[in-house]
């Protein structure tokens, strides 16, 4: 890196909910963040954000037309500016369809391990998905689990059903569905955290399995909130947790890297997990934009090595684009 990277003071706006402001923003990372020439700016939303510069960068994570009008204001009247990251990206993965579309356009190797998306269907309304069931059930079997279509952040966007029988299909009143056949696990997901080319994959308590001689005792539906009552029953206890192998570690950076790639977004994760039947059978079941990354070790300076990198890639990006304009 150049030496004016670390002489020159940058200034980072960050847009985010105030929860994330509180979980995110912590004194320990604008310590650090400052220690290394950054200032990191809050945006207010209600403002105009084009008169809360000047700002060398934006992160982002707020959702609506508002917002979306106000950063292309912004990036019009400032092109040098870095957004973190672009919004139609974002849009992508904030649909549960196009998001596992994007697991299948990932370009990953040829290799033992290989990488998948849970089978699912998509249904405009309960009625209509009632009508259909037949069908549903024949291609996708139970349990299924149903989701909601977007994974925008808003408050319905984690409610989530196990279905266990046609009645609990019959049961479900939520507008949109994502009906998702349920893939046994081993009551494990891998959390795949990606900053740029910074990718750590963590283990974390996920759906116990649903054994077939289970299932027939299992009625209706289940709200996710209450799956730990099936989790005390589950087999996955008892130390076994710690006992679990993580994936290759090769394997999920190729995955992250290729990621990083189809979507164009620096920050984001995806969960991961690993077929009961098959050991080598990995599946994507999820991708988050900007996620929780105060939960990795070290995030601070993860976070701010990242931003000094993008900003120094943005840089010469202009200084190179400057001179081919002078060529012309
Ligand atoms: O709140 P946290 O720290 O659990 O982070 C949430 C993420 O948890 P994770 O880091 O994957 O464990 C969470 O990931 P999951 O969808 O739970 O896999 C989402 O990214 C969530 O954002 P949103 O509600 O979808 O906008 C994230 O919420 P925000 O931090 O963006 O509010
Ligand atoms: N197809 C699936 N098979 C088994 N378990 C799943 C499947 N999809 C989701 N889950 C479980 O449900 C949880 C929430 O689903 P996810 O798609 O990640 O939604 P969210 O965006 O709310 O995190 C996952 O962390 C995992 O435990
Ligand atoms: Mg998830
Ligand atoms: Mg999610």
């Amino acid at each position: 890196m150049s030496s004016s990277t670390h002489s020159k003071r940058h200034r980072v706006g960050y847009a985010l909910p105030p929860k994330k402001i509180q979980a995110f923003i912590k004194p320990s990372l604008i310590h650090h963040a400052d220690q290394h020439n950054i200032d990191l700016i809050p945006i207010d939303p209600s403002k105009p954000l084009i008169e809360q510069g000047p700002l060398d960068c934006v992160i982002h994570k707020l959702y609506g037309l508002d917002w979306k009008s106000q950063l292309l204001h912004f990036s019009s009247l400032n092109p040098d500016a870095l957004i973190i990251d672009p919004l139609d990206s974002i849009q992508r993965i904030h649909d549960r369809i196009s998001m596992l579309q994007v697991v299948s356009n990932l370009k990953v190797s040829e290799r033992k391990q290989v990488l998948d998306v849970p089978r699912q269907l998509v249904f405009s309304d309960s009625e209509t998905m009632m009508k259909n069931s037949d069908d549903l059930i024949q291609k996708l079997g139970f349990p299924l689990i149903a989701k909601p279509l977007m994974a925008d952040g808003s408050e319905t966007s984690h409610k989530m059903y196990l279905v266990f029988d046609k009645e609990g299909i019959d049961k479900l009143e939520t507008r949109v569905i994502i009906m998702q056949e349920f893939v046994n696990h081993g009551g494990v997901i891998f959390k795949v955290y990606v900053v740029g080319d910074f990718v750590k994959c963590v283990k974390r308590k996920s759906l116990p399995d649903i054994k077939e001689g289970k299932l027939v005792s299992l009625k209706g539906l289940m709200p996710f909130s209450q799956i730990s009552n099936l989790e005390e029953k589950s087999d996955c206890g008892g130390g076994e947790f710690d006992r679990v192998e993580m994936p290759p570690v090769d394997f999920v950076e190729e995955v992250a890297m290729a990621m990083k790639e189809e979507t164009g977004i620096s920050l984001l994760n995806f969960d991961l997990i690993r077929d009961a039947r098959d050991a080598n059978r990995y599946l994507i079941i999820d991708i988050n934009y900007f996620p929780g990354y105060e939960k990795i070790p070290n995030y601070e300076s993860v976070l701010t090595d990242f931003l000094l990198n993008a900003m120094e890639k943005n840089k010469s990006r202009d200084v190179s684009m400057v001179r081919e304009r002078d060529d012309d």
